[in-house]
């Protein structure tokens, strides 16, 4: 059902803290990949970064899910994703016998972006620094390593037309991936077990909605922190044409192959509109 299928998986760096949890998900990759789909693996790697800011004395701030990229900052995230996060993941790669590269929002122009100028947020003026706004995903690369069976590993560091790096946040990154290559699904492995109708109910996990249902835990303050970028990337992936979006626990053993594989999944599962459904496409995973 889903060989030549394009699924755009997205990691938090949150997963790499483990190496149990790290092999887990990619020998589910892996198995997704083999099977003829064609993933293309986004990754994140914002604990990674905060790490590495406090041991070079920078203190990280994060305002709304969104890292404050000052001038030094900007050079560490490159440093951190697409140095130390991609590689180590192209190295797990290796072992799994997964023929992936390595790209960022950088290469070949993957990830066209303007550095985000201030803006209000919770009724204060912030200034992200080196944080960029998507304008235009030319998705010809990975198109191209898709054609020849590789898996595209991709870093969300980005840049403008001068050559200006830039931040984004990886959930923001594969959302816009995903809506460029018109993926069947978008998979966000997290730390979370799924979207929380409260974000201290560990139980309280929605198991399917969509954007009128994502709007309504928006407004009743529901969705937190990094729950805000990943909501938005959500209803952009989706009104970009993307399927469903998964929101899944990298935690959970199987958590990807259940999502796809079983009708129930572990996560969350995101539509444009549930009632649009036919009752057998209500059951597919
Ligand atoms: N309604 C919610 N459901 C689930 N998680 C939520 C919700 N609101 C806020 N959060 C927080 O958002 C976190 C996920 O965001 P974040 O840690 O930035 O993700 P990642 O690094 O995996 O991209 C969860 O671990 C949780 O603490
Ligand atoms: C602008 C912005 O916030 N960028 C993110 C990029 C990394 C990321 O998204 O990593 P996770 O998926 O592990 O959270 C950051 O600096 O943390």
């Amino acid at each position: 059902m889903y060989k030549g299928k394009v699924f755009v998986i997205k990691v938090s760096g949150g997963v790499f803290g483990d190496a149990a949890s790290t092999h887990n998900l990619m020998e589910q990759v892996a198995i997704l990949h083999q099977v003829g789909i064609r993933v293309v693996l986004v990754h994140g790697g914002g604990p990674q970064l905060t790490q590495v800011q406090k041991s070079l004395g920078i203190e990280p701030q994060i305002v709304a899910g969104r890292r404050i990229t000052d001038q030094k900052s900007i050079e560490v995230t490159s440093m951190v994703l697409n140095g130390l996060v991609n590689t180590r993941i192209l190295g797990i790669c290796r072992e799994l016998d997964i023929a992936a590269v390595g790209v960022s929002g950088v290469d070949a122009g993957l990830v066209r972006a303007h550095k985000r100028p201030p803006v209000k947020v919770e009724g204060r003026l912030v200034d992200y620094g080196y944080v960029g706004d998507i304008d235009l995903i030319d998705a010809k690369v990975l198109q191209q390593l898709l054609d020849e069976r590789l898996m595209p590993v991709v870093s969300p560091v980005s840049a403008d037309d001068q050559g200006t790096l830039l931040n984004i946040n990886a959930d923001t990154v594969a959302a816009g991936i995903g809506a460029a290559l018109k993926a069947e699904k978008l998979m966000l492995c997290t730390g979370a077990p799924g979207i929380l109708e409260s974000v201290d109910d560990p139980c309280s996990i929605i198991s399917y909605t969509d954007l009128t249902g994502l709007q309504r835990l928006k407004e009743q303050g529901s969705l937190k922190d990094g729950m805000l970028p990943k909501a938005k990337a959500i209803e952009d992936a989706i009104r970009g044409g993307v399927r469903r979006v998964h929101v899944t626990s990298y935690k959970s053993p199987d958590s990807l192959l259940a999502e796809v594989f079983t009708n129930e999944g572990t996560g969350t599962l995101v539509v444009e509109n549930i009632s649009a459904l036919s009752p057998a496409e209500q059951q597919a995973g």
